[in-house]
């Protein structure tokens, strides 16, 4: 039995790690979940899930959730025991709140194994501390490994922490290298979907609205994510993500384009085979594959079947009308805290995007300003990091906007 603590529980990704522990009640227990302020949510998750601590990271909606839990207790169904009263899970549990909430569950005794499914660099500090506390983490968060990718690899080297991936691609490329050496690695090729506008012309993106990018053609997510998919920039995290989990350098990176999301990415070796891993485009599958490594337990996921697809299909990644993808490989390139200013603008700009401040264009014409405005350094501590993270969202914000 492992004991979970999910971090964005009431996300895509949390909701569906739940969904995987309701279909293998032997094999995980819910000890404790954080959220960022969906506290009406997360009381239905404790009532079902009963885990001993949570934590929600606006402290406003925290008190809330102490304040409602206090209520109940004073004004709940006379019982003959607290245990008795159908509200007892949420009488026993204990409510955190803020970052420290988030950091005392991703360092406690009741978790096994910390699922970091929280959305943007929020994820970051948790999934270091983690580490600090020796847990293996199952790591939806790519943001994590963007910011501080070298930093958070070296430290689990040190630590001999496991850190498996949820990321559908990172968890193919994760799957195809298991019992192969580092030196017969020639290139990982990771697939994107090319998004709702791979067919649309230059003209057309720039004027599509958040609600037309939001309609991802094969994945139901967050609007975050979502996004990223149509601006490609999520294809460019991931391969910043896919360069410090494998420690890979990025000229042995690719991507390619193939609009069915079957194969979920490639790893090309020495020998010219290319090992793959394939499957009907579900997020529970990798989250059950994090979660059981290194186990593999069964799952009644829908099967593949190739004979009703028939076809797969691959083309370039055109990047004149998709920069957010070359703006992520010059950040690599430039090295150190570019990344991290990559990262923080992007945030930035995807919220505004969303909140209809500015256009589709905008938020590649944006990240590229803040990449001119930041000189890199190589960082070594956390503290240096999340200033850069600090800064590029205050000179977006309140410069750039
Ligand atoms: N969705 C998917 O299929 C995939 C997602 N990923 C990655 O997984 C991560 C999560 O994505 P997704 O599930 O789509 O995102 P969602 O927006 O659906 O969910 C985000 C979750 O994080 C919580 N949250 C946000 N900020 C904080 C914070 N500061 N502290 C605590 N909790 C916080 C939210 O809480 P609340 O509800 O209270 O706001 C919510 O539970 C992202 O990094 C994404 O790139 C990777 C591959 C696939
Ligand atoms: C499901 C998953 O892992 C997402 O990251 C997905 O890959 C997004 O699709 P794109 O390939 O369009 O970015
Ligand atoms: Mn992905």
């Amino acid at each position: 039995m492992k004991n979970l603590g999910i971090l964005g529980s009431t996300g895509s990704i949390g909701e569906q790690t739940l969904e995987v522990v309701r279909k293998n009640p032997g094999d995980y227990r819910v000890s404790a979940l954080a959220v960022m302020g969906n506290i009406s949510r997360l009381k239905e998750q404790i009532q079902e899930f009963q885990p001993k601590l949570v934590a929600v990271f606006d402290p406003d909606r925290g008190k809330l959730l102490k304040e409602e839990i206090i209520k109940l207790k004073a004004r709940g169904p006379r019982t003959k025991t607290p245990e008795d009263n159908p509200n007892y899970p949420l009488f026993r549990v204990k409510v955190l709140v803020g970052l420290e909430g988030l950091v005392a569950i991703a360092t406690s005794g009741e978790v096994d194994l910390l699922v970091n499914s929280v959305v943007g660099s929020a994820g970051l500090v948790p999934t270091v501390k983690a580490i600090d506390a020796g847990k293996n983490i199952a790591l939806a968060n790519k943001e994590t490994l963007v910011v501080a990718g070298e930093l958070v690899m070296q430290k689990a080297r040190e630590k001999g922490i496991q850190i498996t991936p949820i990321d559908s691609e990172h968890s193919a490329v994760f799957q195809c290298l298991q019992g192969e050496k580092k030196e017969s690695l020639e290139k990982i090729i990771l697939t994107a979907s090319g998004g709702p506008f791979r067919t649309w012309k230059k003209e057309e993106i720039e004027k599509a609205t958040y609600r037309q990018a939001l309609k991802h053609p094969n994945w139901a997510m967050g609007r975050k994510i979502s996004i990223d998919s149509a601006t490609m920039m999520n294809k460019g995290l991931e391969v910043i993500e896919a360069r410090w989990l494998f420690d890979v350098p990025q000229e042995k990176i690719e991507t390619l384009v193939h609009p069915e999301s079957i194969i979920h990415s490639m790893v090309e070796y020495v020998d010219s085979s290319v090992i793959a891993e394939l499957g009907v485009p579900d997020m529970k599958v990798p989250i059950q594959y994090a979660l059981s490594y290194p186990e593999r337990i069964k799952g009644d996921y829908e099967k593949l079947s190739l004979s009703k697809i028939r076809n797969l299909s691959f083309e370039e990644p055109d990047t004149r009308r998709f920069p957010c993808l070359k703006l992520a490989y010059e950040a690599l390139e430039a090295g150190g805290t570019m990344p991290a200013v990559l990262n923080g603008a992007n945030e930035v700009l995807v919220e505004a995007y969303l909140q209809e401040k500015i256009t589709f264009y905008d938020i590649p014409k944006y990240i590229k300003m803040a990449m001119e405005a930041h000189t890199p350094f190589e960082y070594t501590t956390l503290e240096e990091i999340l200033e850069v993270d600090r800064w590029v969202r205050d000179y977006v914000s309140n410069t750039l906007l």
